[in-house]
């Protein structure tokens, strides 16, 4: 007897939770003779925020790097989309990260000679916007993280604190799915770097980006949805915040 065709299933059936946004799983990189990932994933929610944490050394730094496609793993897979971020060619790479990811360092990301404005406005030039529309788009979002009084000064004449604030608009101005932030607050003292976190927590959830950052400070993770813990260049879940 013939049985008739099963009806293909779809992917998702009503009710199944949303897929990750980025999935990073079984990660393993070295360098030379140093395993900075032995065994390492991490899921990413639509606009959710989660902090990475754990030792100096421990592979924190590395798994960002490897999730937002700047180092290539050497086993694993990485997800994005439905791209598979391991095998992608460098330009599509560059492209993904131009367009999709926002990206965030502890200090050093705006280029000195020019002012925080026309840094703000960068990637929006970089993605072919004229000068008056990506200038005016800066202006706005340097309003918005407080620091709207610096747009015709240089970094060097900002605070560290205030040159984060200019770096967080910078990461947002371009509407990225994904923000990746190494140690944002590193270099800042308590106040500010509660400050930096709340605004580009704040902001994020605004825009609907999802954010992962590493972090050694508990002050910062607690802005998170949930924390991941690195140990030994392997990750430990550790669930949703209450
Ligand atoms: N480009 C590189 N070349 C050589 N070794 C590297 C490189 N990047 C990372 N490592 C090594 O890999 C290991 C993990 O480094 P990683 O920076 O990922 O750790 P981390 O947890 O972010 O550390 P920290 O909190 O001190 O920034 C360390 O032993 C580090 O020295």
């Amino acid at each position: 007897m013939n049985r008739p065709a099963s009806p293909a299933l779809p992917d998702r059936l009503p009710g199944d939770p949303a897929p990750p946004l980025l999935a990073g799983s079984g990660l393993r990189k070295s360098f030379g003779l140093t395993r900075a990932l032995e065994d390492a994933s991490l899921s990413l929610y639509p606009g959710e925020v989660v902090a990475v944490m754990g030792p100096s050394g421990s592979g924190k730094s590395t798994l960002l790097h490897c999730l937002a496609g700047v180092v290539r793993p050497d086993a694993g897979t990485i997800e994005y989309g439905g791209q598979d971020l391991v095998t992608a060619s460098d330009p599509r790479l560059s492209a993904l990260r131009r367009s999709e990811f926002g990206f965030l360092f502890q200090f050093g990301q705006l280029v000195p000679e020019l002012s925080c404005l026309e840094n703000v406005a960068l990637p929006l030039r970089l993605g072919g916007w004229s000068r008056r529309r990506a200038e005016r788009s800066a202006a706005e979002w340097l309003d918005r993280l407080d620091v709207g009084g610096l747009a015709r000064k240089t970094p060097g004449e900002c605070s560290g604190g205030q040159g984060q604030r200019v770096a967080v608009a910078r990461a947002l101005i371009t509407g990225p799915r994904v923000v990746f932030a190494d140690e944002p607050t590193g270099a800042l003292d308590s106040l500010n770097g509660e400050r930096v976190i709340r605004m580009l927590t704040e902001a994020a959830r605004e825009t609907g980006a999802a954010v992962v950052v590493v972090t050694h400070e508990a002050r910062v993770a607690a802005y998170a949805d949930r924390e991941v813990v690195c140990r030994d260049g392997r990750t430990l879940d550790t669930g949703a915040r209450g």
